[in-house]
């Protein structure tokens, strides 16, 4: 979905190599160094074959080992100049590519966090991951790796090449009869490879995704005893990658010989030619073996360069995926000239409210009209897909509206500062998701300046002081990913303070549908009423307790409201609300009954 055709990538191509750059300018000092130390050792290992050269001719012409004993120790101080900047080079090179790197990994995670809701329920998580572990690790290996063979070989290239031209002219001239052949080669090579790379990237996605549905849902798999499928579905995707990745290797590795064949053909040809050349007089033989040393060395060179156009073509795959993450703009953002909501009353006015997800013709809500007063109690009811969730979603803007608009005290939400309105909102959804960490920190997610006074006396409003104080650990019990060690019912308490903690003016509730035991069930019911209090409050009610005692009720049906008006006032209609509390709530009265779909 992310990647792009390969045709657009070829157009980027130049952009996001400059863009990749602007991870790096940062540490520009660094990396300066790192090269200026990657130059030189670069060059020390120039003059190798050089002093093989003079080796060779000092052996052959010494009448002591005086001279030998001299060369040999040059040779030694070379090398560990050499070592030494090698290290300085190797260190710095990948500071500079693990701290780039580890900025775009953050940025690309906080600009997720930006993106609005829409975009999430359009991707799978587990591609999402993949985009920033996987694809950023393909970056990574072209980012630093790639650049410093890059230059090292450079140098290397060029430097053999000059001291073969002084060498041997007409050795270098047949050398070079090589280099157009190698550079189709790369070029076709590489073209295929990036494409078997992307395909690559994509089923590894595919298979994170897989990995990360099936681990969060671990309980509905051995609920269905659906081990044996998941293991079948995981190892598809797996198999497909696997695939993916041998025919890209398949083309390397056919790629890879090729050249090196390339390369030792025209060597051995070198060494016939120039054999002969020194054979009659014409030529050094110490100035025939530098010369193959550094035509080895330029075929090295070459091999890495072709090695590194493939590895540069995997990294533009993935670099348009991650830049493609990042040129998401959020379609929920503050205006540039919002205003900062100030501390509101909480009067919530929808008129005339229209949506629709997407592109989709049929709108979920049609020309909805519903003004809730401060404080007031709005329960919302009605089928199973008529809309109750998609309304609720629409006052902290997950979602805009489509047509008409919604006010907070006057103000259009759209023309407020996005946190400003969010942060006078509180929302207890229907199954509570804890993040890792203790109780007391997911009861501060809602004031993360709470002291813990402050997180006791929310949790001893929401009832939940009795039950986190009987856990050894208290408010420091860790609870796990997804707070499975807390029941359902003491899962919502500790929302409850969550929402309590942050004091919101306007409160969305999302009462669970599925029934908990009557002592549960009233301690919720217990720490929701006070949360409310004096709030103005949305709730999705399954309960006939909550219907009660709401100031209003709207029935929604189909994405209209149908009937809006107290208990009473809507029984005595007896219209669709009155319907359903003879069909439904009658029979279940007793306490914690649940209001199930009609
Ligand atoms: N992210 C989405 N993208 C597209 N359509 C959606 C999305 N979320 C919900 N819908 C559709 O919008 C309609 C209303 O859904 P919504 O969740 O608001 O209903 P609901 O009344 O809350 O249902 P329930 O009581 O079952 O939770 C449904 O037809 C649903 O298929």
């Amino acid at each position: 979905m992310l990647a792009q055709a390969p045709k657009q990538l070829g157009n980027l191509r130049h952009l996001e190599l400059r863009r990749m750059f602007q991870y790096v300018y940062p540490y520009r000092w660094r990396l300066s160094l790192a090269l200026l130390c990657l130059a030189i050792s670069s060059g020390i290992g120039l003059v190798m074959p050089l002093a093989i050269r003079n080796l060779v001719e000092t052996v052959k012409d010494a009448s002591s080992t005086a001279a030998l004993d001299k060369v040999a120790i040059g040779l030694m101080g070379v090398f560990i100049a050499q070592m030494v900047f090698n290290y300085i080079q190797g260190y710095f090179l990948t500071y500079v590519g693990e701290r780039a790197v580890a900025d775009l990994r953050i940025e690309v995670y906080s600009h997720l966090q930006r993106l609005s809701l829409a975009f999430f329920s359009e991707r799978r998580v587990g591609e999402l991951t993949s985009r920033v572990t996987n694809d950023v690790t393909v970056i990574q290996g072209i980012g630093t790796n790639a650049v410093a063979a890059f230059l090292q070989n450079g140098i290397t290239f060029i430097g053999s090449f000059i001291m073969m031209i002084n060498l041997s002219w007409q050795l270098t001239a047949i050398t070079l009869l090589l280099i157009p052949l190698l550079i189709v080669l790369a070029i076709i090579y590489g073209r295929r490879i990036r494409n078997m790379s992307t395909e690559v990237q994509d089923r590894m996605a595919e298979a994170s995704s897989v990995l990360e549905e099936t681990i969060s849902g671990v309980r509905i798999v051995q609920s269905f005893a659906r081990e044996p499928y998941e293991v079948e579905r995981f190892s598809g995707a797996i198999e497909h990658a696997f695939s993916a990745s041998m025919r890209r290797t398949k083309t390397r590795a056919q790629f890879v010989p090729i050249v090196s064949f390339s390369g030792f053909g025209a060597l051995v040809f070198v060494l016939w030619f120039g054999g002969r050349q020194v054979l009659n007089g014409t030529m050094q033989l110490g100035d025939l073996i530098a010369f193959l040393l550094y035509a080895a060395v330029i075929a090295g060179s070459l091999g890495t360069f072709t090695s590194l156009y493939s590895q540069l073509q995997e990294a533009l795959g993935s670099t348009a995926r991650v830049f493609g993450i990042l040129d998401t703009a959020p379609e929920i953002a503050s205006k540039t000239n919002a205003i900062n909501l100030p501390p509101i009353e909480g009067e919530i006015y929808l008129e005339d409210v229209s949506f629709n997800y997407g592109e989709a013709a049929t709108p979920v809500l049609s020309n909805i009209n519903l003004k809730v007063e401060p404080g007031e109690v709005m329960a919302i009811v009605g089928p199973s897909g008529s809309g109750k969730s998609t309304l609720v979603n629409l006052i902290p803007r997950f979602y805009d509206v489509t047509a008409g608009r919604i006010t907070v005290d006057g103000f259009d939400i759209r023309d407020v500062d996005l946190p400003s309105l969010r942060s006078q909102i509180g929302i207890v959804p229907q199954e509570t998701l804890l993040f890792s960490g203790t109780i007391a920190d997911n009861i501060r997610y809602g004031n993360l300046d709470a002291p813990m006074e402050a997180v006791i006396e929310a949790a001893k409003a929401a009832n939940a002081h009795e039950f986190i104080s009987n856990f050894e650990g208290g408010y420091e019990s860790i609870v796990g990913e997804r707070g499975i060690k807390l029941s359902g019912g003491q899962r919502q308490r500790v929302a409850i303070a969550r929402a309590l903690l942050k004091n919101p003016r306007i409160l969305i509730l999302d009462e669970a549908t599925s029934a908990m035991d009557s002592e549960s069930e009233g301690l919720v019911q217990e720490a929701l009423e006070r949360l409310m209090q004096g709030r103005t409050t949305f709730v999705i009610a399954h309960r006939l307790s909550t219907v009660k005692n709401a100031t209003r009720i709207a029935v929604i049906e189909a994405g209209k409201v149908t009937e809006l008006g107290s208990h009473s006032e809507l029984l005595a209609q007896a219209g669709t609300y009155a319907r359903l509390y003879q069909l439904q709530f009658e029979t279940n009265e007793s306490a914690g009954s649940v209001l199930t779909e009609y």
